[in-house]
């Protein structure tokens, strides 16, 4: 058999396109082609358990060898083999026309990196590395002839009897000058371990030493000897592969360890996903202990597809909120050779999306439900996710406004729902609506908590970044609820009980009040008010208002509100005219007399904010040793 062709495709020269445009990638040849391998052993063993092949199955292997002096690399499997008539079938065909295909959907995409690294190009991907490839096949049928395939990556091709002896075959690459890099062990053993880690056939990459132990010596000292192991690159079953009755948590946390063999965490806890309706998928997702730079935790989802790698990142596959995990999906269901536009509107996309959106909320409900405790002492860990994802997803918030706790400053956890309805009473102000409480900083905020608290309100911990965001929500979803953090303003005017109590100053003297203040104190952005309060509350406070502090905080944790980042701080002092001191002040005959008890009163109301530093902080020390000297 000889036989000379030419290749009958639309496009001429793909192969510049193509090598152009993947450059950066090219190591992908080597998953498609071990792909193609583990795919051919798998369709022999499938043909013998029908009873369609009744040779001897052996132990289906794929071998990956380089030769450095012959510049090539050979990709081998104990598959099904092709006959001379399969090969221009499967590969003058399919395999060529896949890689137009491929320029084509390239002229359409605006970005190259869309496509780049999603396309998988298939048998056509060698001509990335290789000037000439040969195939060495022989067929599991009966009688067949061995063949051989060459071709140097242009439109003709050639056909002759093979050499190959044996069911299956061999690809081999004769690497071109830029793909020398691939020549070389340590390079060839990262890329099978990236993509083929978990390949369902052993993928066997040369041999390796291995140290055994060999008896002892003469002063009874173990001894150990060296010896040549294959050396097998992948976990033919690893444990997403398997029926969740089979694992127990020893193996799911060792299979982390697998995964990420650099981590010093172990997870909180892991769902593990099996769905074969109405999409395949299976799967294992992990909790991790968030660290306080969680950005570089993103991107550690690994995407499969029969268990060969595709990407780690998952952007479009897993909902925005659930980056942080860690872990494996696998789906042949994914389209992995479309742009990422296509992948953000395909159906099976968005489904997959909804159910491990679904499976997360269960499985927390679950784990509240069957073991509270345990739940409030991973809360803090995995707060940010519920809460992220109640911002982000309304399904999602549904299912979690069961387990989302909220933490008062007394360390005690409710759920939104207990929340609710331990505060529905005391913390109902004249309109009936009712007020909650929050601090996003105990200890500054200790004296409006301490004047909250003496009242019996209950004052709510938000104190991570999400939680200005959060705030917002959580109002907007309750009825008739505000939220106000403890220092927006005086206590009689966060929870508003009964109309404002007289004031005993006249209007006059209130006028002079804010007079003597403003003075004393000097300062633009602090603006004077007198409110009749009870005189057991403090003659001055200081408060910044909720309104305008929220839009500030959301706007600093990218809250797309950046112009009020931009807005400086704004404090309303509230001098409480129906306090003994006011009158006093009034009373004082000198200005400066009184200047200085009305600037000791506001510095007094500063201190307790923490906002009083610095000289100023000096001079209030001087002024108190003088006042009480
Ligand atoms: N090692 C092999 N043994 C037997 N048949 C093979 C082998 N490699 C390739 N083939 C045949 O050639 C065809 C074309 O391969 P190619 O990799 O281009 O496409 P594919 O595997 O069908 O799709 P994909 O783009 O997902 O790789 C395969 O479908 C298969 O029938």
């Amino acid at each position: 058999m000889n036989e000379k062709g030419n290749i009958s495709i639309h496009t001429e020269n793909i192969f510049p396109v193509i090598k152009k445009f993947l450059y950066s990638d090219n190591e992908i040849f080597l998953r498609e082609l071990v792909s193609n391998a583990v795919d051919a052993t798998q369709k022999i063993k499938r043909l013998s358990s029908l009873g369609q092949y009744q040779g001897d199955l052996g132990d289906l292997i794929v071998d990956v060898a380089f030769d450095e002096k012959a510049k090539t690399i050979t990709i081998s499997d104990n598959g099904i083999g092709m006959t001379a008539d399969e090969v221009k079938k499967y590969i003058n065909q399919i395999a060529f026309s896949g890689a137009t295909e491929f320029v084509e959907k390239f002229k359409e995409a605006k970005d190259a990196n869309e496509i780049i690294g999603r396309f998988g190009l298939g048998f056509y991907s060698a001509f990335m590395v290789a000037d000439k490839v040969e195939i060495q096949t022989l067929s599991f049928q009966e009688g067949a002839e061995p063949a051989r395939w060459v071709c140097d990556g242009s439109t003709s091709y050639e056909i002759t009897t093979g050499s190959r002896a044996t069911r299956g075959t061999d690809v081999i690459l004769h690497i071109n000058k830029d793909s020398e890099e691939f020549l070389d062990k340590s390079r060839l053993q990262e890329i099978l371990e990236k993509y083929g880690k978990f390949l369902p056939v052993p993928i066997r990459f040369g041999t390796r030493t291995n140290s055994e132990p060999d008896g002892e010596d003469k002063d009874g000292k173990p001894q150990y000897k060296t010896i040549e192991v294959d050396n097998i690159i992948n976990n033919t079953h690893p444990a997403w592969t398997k029926s969740p009755s089979e694992l127990k948590d020893e193996d799911y946390l060792a299979f982390y360890r697998e995964l990420y063999p650099y981590s010093l965490d172990e997870p909180l806890f892991w769902i593990h996903l099996n769905v074969d309706y109405p999409f395949n998928l299976t799967g294992i997702l992990y909790f991790p202990k968030l660290k306080e730079n969680f950005e570089i935790q993103k991107n550690k989802i690994k995407l499969y597809s029969r268990q060969v790698f595709i990407t780690d990142e998952v952007k479009d596959i897993v909902p925005e909120f659930l980056m942080l995990l860690h872990g494996v999906i696998d789906s042949p269901d994914i389209p992995l050779n479309v742009s990422r536009s296509f992948l953000q509107a395909d159906s099976n996309v968005k489904k997959i999306n909804a159910h491990i959106t679904k499976k997360v909320a269960d499985k927390l409900a679950e784990l509240f439900k069957s073991d509270r405790k345990g739940f409030e002492e991973k809360w803090k860990d995995i707060s940010l996710f519920v809460k992220y994802g109640m911002l982000s997803d309304d399904k999602f918030a549904e299912k979690a406004h069961d387990f989302c706790l909220v933490k008062n400053t007394e360390g005690d956890t409710y759920t939104l729902k207990e929340f609710a309805e331990k505060v529905k009473d005391i913390q109902k102000d004249k309109e009936g609506n009712i007020v909650y409480l929050y601090t996003n900083d105990v200890a500054q905020q200790d004296s409006y908590i301490a004047t909250a608290k003496e009242r019996g309100y209950d004052v709510l911990v938000f104190d991570s970044p999400i939680d200005s965001h959060f705030v917002g929500y959580l109002e907007q979803k309750s009825e008739k609820t505000q939220l106000k953090r403890v220092d927006a303003d005086v206590i009689d005017k966060l929870i508003q009980k009964e109309e404002s109590k007289k004031l005993v100053l006249t209007e006059e003297e209130s006028k002079k009040t804010v007079e003597v203040f403003e003075k004393a104190i000097n300062r633009t952005d602090m603006k004077v008010h007198v409110e009749p309060l009870s005189e057991h509350e403090l003659p001055v406070t200081v408060t910044i208002d909720e309104f305008m502090r929220r839009m500030k905080d959301m706007a600093q944790t990218g809250g797309g509100m950046n112009f009020y980042g931009s807005v400086p701080d704004n404090y309303k002092v509230t001098v409480n005219g129906n306090h003994p001191l006011i009158k006093r002040i009034l009373s004082g005959e000198k200005a400066e007399e009184q200047e200085q008890l009305a600037k000791q009163a506001f510095d007094l109301a500063l201190l307790s904010r923490g906002l009083l530093t610095g000289n100023e902080l000096t001079n209030f020390v001087k002024r108190s040793v003088s006042l009480i000297g």
